[in-house]
C-alpha cells in the first residue's frame, strides 16, 4: 500500500514535471516563432533594402525568406546565410569601388567647372572648397547623392549669371578702342545745334567705361542723327530745286505770253501799217487825180482822220504793248531777284557746311582733313620753293588724369583753352590742327633748324604757364612735343612718322620737353 501511494505520488510529480514540460516547450516553441518572424522580417527588409543591387544576392535573399519558414532548426539556415554574407562583402566591396569610380568623376566635372570663367568669384570660392571636400571619400551612396545635388546647383547658379549677363556681354580692349575711335569720329563731325547736347552724353559715355550695348546704342545713335541730317539736307537741296523749277516755269509763261502778245501785235501792226498805207496811197490818187479844190480838200481831211485815226490806234496798241512788256520784265526781275536770293542763301549755307565739315566742332581749330589738305598744299611749296617745313605733334601730358578727376567736360574746356593758346602763338602762315583726342598737330614752314626748338619751347611754356584752375585747385599742365623737318625727297608721311617716334621720345624720357629729329 505505502508503495503504491508512493509510486502515485511519482507518477504525479512526473505528469507535473511533463505539463510543466510541455508549457516550457509551448514558451520555447512561441518563442522561436516570435524571433523567426523577426528574422523573417529582418531578411525581407535587407532584402528591400540591397533590391537592384545584385541579382544573385535578391534571389538568394527571397530564396531564404521563403525556407525560414520551414527550417526547424536554426542551423539548417547557416549554409544559405554563409552564402548571403559572402555576396553582401562583395556587394560592400563592390559598391565601395562604384562610389570611388562615382568620386572620381565628380572631381573631373568640378575640374571643367573651375574652368568657366563667367562664374562669380563667390561661386568660383565655393567651388573650390567643395573641391576640397571631395578629396575624402565616399563610405555610402547618401553622402554622394548631396554632393551631386551641390553640383548641380553649381551648374544651374553658372547658367542664371550667364543668362541674366546676355545683353551684357563682356567688354574687351577692341571694343574699348572703338568706342575712342567714334568718340574721335564724332568730335570730327559737325551736327546741328539741337544734337550737340546728345552728342556730348554720348562721347562721355564712349570715353567712360563702357558696356558693349552702350556701344551697340552709341553707333545706332549717331547712324540715326546723321542719316536724319542727310535727310534734312536733301530736304533743303530739294526746296531749293522746287523754288527754282517754280521760278523757272513762271518766266518761261511770262516769256511766252510776251511772245504770243507781241506775235498779236506784229500782226495787227501789220494791219494797221497797211491800212495806213491805203490811205496814203489813196490819198495820193485823190490828189492826182483831183479836179475840185473843196472836194479834193473835203476828201483830204477825211482821209487824214483815218490815217490820224489808224496811227493813234497803232499808238495805242504799242503803249499797251509797252506796258506788258513792262510788266512782264517787272515780274520775271522780281522772281528772278527772289531766285538769285534763294541761290545765295543756298550758296551761303553750302559754304557754312564746308567750312564746319574743316573745323573740329569742340575747339573750332582746323580738323584732320583741313589739316590733310593743308599738308598737301605746304608739302607743294616746300617741293617747289624749296623753303624749309617743319610738322610738329604734340600731345597733352597725362590728360586723362584731368578727366578722371574733374569729368569730361573740364577736359572738353582744357582742351579748347589751349587749342586756342596754340592757335594764337603761331604766325598767320603757320597752321594748327586738332588731329584727334589731345593731340594737335602744327605745320611751320619758313622755319630754319636753329628756330625750330626756340619756337617750340615757347608754346610749351607758354601752355605751362597757363593758371587752370579746376575745383579750386591750381593745376599745370604740360605738352610734350615730337618735330621733324621734311627733308629733301622725303615724303610727307615719312616726316610724320619722324615727328611721331619724336613725340614718343619725349613721352618716354619724362613729358613736359620738345624732341626734334634731326
Ligand atoms: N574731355 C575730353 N577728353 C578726351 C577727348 N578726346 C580724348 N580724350 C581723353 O584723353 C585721354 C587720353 O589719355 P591717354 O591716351 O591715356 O594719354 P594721357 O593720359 O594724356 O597720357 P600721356 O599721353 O601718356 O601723357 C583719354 O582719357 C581720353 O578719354 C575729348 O574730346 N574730350
Amino acid at each position: 500500500m505505502k508503495e503504491s501511494n508512493t509510486t502515485i505520488t511519482q507518477i504525479s510529480l512526473m505528469k507535473q514535471k511533463l505539463n510543466a514540460a510541455k508549457l516550457a516547450l509551448e514558451e520555447i516553441n512561441t518563442d522561436r516563432n516570435e524571433k523567426l518572424k523577426v528574422l523573417i522580417q529582418f531578411i525581407t527588409h535587407l532584402s528591400l533594402a540591397c533590391k537592384g543591387q545584385n541579382i544573385e544576392l535578391d534571389n538568394k535573399l527571397a530564396k531564404l525568406r521563403h525556407h525560414m519558414h520551414n527550417f526547424e532548426q536554426i542551423d539548417e539556415a547557416l549554409p544559405e546565410l554563409v552564402d548571403i554574407e559572402r555576396l553582401l562583402k562583395s556587394q560592400y566591396s563592390h559598391t565601395m569601388s562604384r562610389l570611388e569610380d562615382s568620386r572620381n568623376g565628380l572631381n573631373r566635372v568640378i575640374r571643367q567647372i573651375q574652368r568657366i570663367d563667367a562664374a562669380p568669384d563667390k561661386l568660383k570660392k565655393e567651388i573650390t572648397y567643395f573641391k576640397q571636400e571631395l578629396n575624402k571619400p565616399f563610405h555610402t551612396v547618401w553622402e554622394y547623392i548631396p554632393k551631386v545635388e551641390k553640383l548641380i546647383f553649381f551648374y544651374e547658379e553658372i547658367l542664371k549669371h550667364q543668362f541674366s549677363d546676355a545683353d551684357n556681354y563682356k567688354i574687351l580692349p577692341q571694343h574699348i578702342l572703338l568706342a575712342k575711335e567714334l568718340a574721335a569720329k564724332i568730335s570730327e563731325i559737325e551736327f546741328r545745334k539741337d544734337q550737340r547736347d546728345q552728342i556730348l552724353v554720348i562721347k562721355e559715355v564712349l570715353l567712360g567705361d563702357i558696356s558693349l550695348s552702350h556701344l551697340l546704342d552709341s553707333y545706332q545713335t549717331i547712324l540715326s542723327l546723321l542719316l536724319d541730317n542727310i535727310a534734312r539736307e536733301k530736304t533743303a537741296s530739294q526746296d531749293f530745286l522746287f523754288s527754282l523749277n517754280d521760278a523757272l516755269l513762271i518766266v518761261h509763261d511770262v516769256v511766252n505770253n510776251v511772245h504770243n502778245n507781241s506775235q498779236r501785235n506784229e500782226q495787227l501792226k501789220g494791219q494797221l501799217n497797211q491800212e495806213i498805207n491805203l490811205r496814203v496811197n489813196s490819198t495820193g490818187e485823190l490828189v492826182t487825180g483831183a479836179d475840185n479844190l473843196n472836194e479834193l480838200k473835203t476828201q483830204l481831211t477825211a482821209q487824214l482822220s483815218s490815217i490820224r485815226d489808224a496811227l493813234s490806234r497803232k499808238e495805242a496798241l504799242e503803249q499797251r504793248e509797252q506796258t506788258i512788256l513792262r510788266k512782264s520784265i517787272e515780274s520775271m526781275r522780281k522772281e528772278l531777284n527772289a531766285m538769285s536770293q534763294e541761290a545765295s542763301n543756298y550758296k551761303e549755307k553750302l559754304f557754312e557746311h564746308q567750312k564746319l565739315n574743316l573745323l573740329d566742332p569742340l575747339t573750332q581749330l582746323a580738323n584732320r582733313t583741313a589739316l590733310e589738305d593743308r599738308m598737301e598744299q605746304a608739302y607743294r611749296n616746300h617741293i617747289r620753293y624749296k623753303t624749309p617745313l617743319w610738322i610738329a605733334i604734340t600731345d597733352i601730358d597725362h590728360f586723362k588724369i584731368i578727366n578722371d578727376n574733374f569729368g569730361h567736360s573740364t577736359g572738353d574746356k582744357t582742351l579748347q583753352v589751349i587749342a586756342m593758346a596754340l592757335k594764337n602763338s603761331l604766325r598767320d602762315s603757320e597752321f594748327v590742327a586738332r588731329y584727334g583726342g589731345e593731340e594737335f598737330v602744327l605745320l611751320l614752314p619758313d622755319i630754319n633748324n636753329d628756330h625750330i626748338s626756340i619756337l617750340l619751347n615757347r608754346v610749351r611754356e607758354k601752355i605751362k604757364n597757363i593758371p587752370f584752375k579746376f575745383k579750386n585747385q591750381r593745376i599745370t599742365v604740360t605738352l610734350s612735343i615730337g618735330a621733324a623737318q621734311v627733308m629733301e625727297n622725303e615724303s610727307l608721311e615719312d616726316a610724320f612718322e619722324r615727328a611721331d617716334a619724336a613725340l614718343y621720345q619725349a613721352k618716354n624720357n619724362g613729358r613736359d620737353r620738345v624732341v626734334i629729329d634731326i
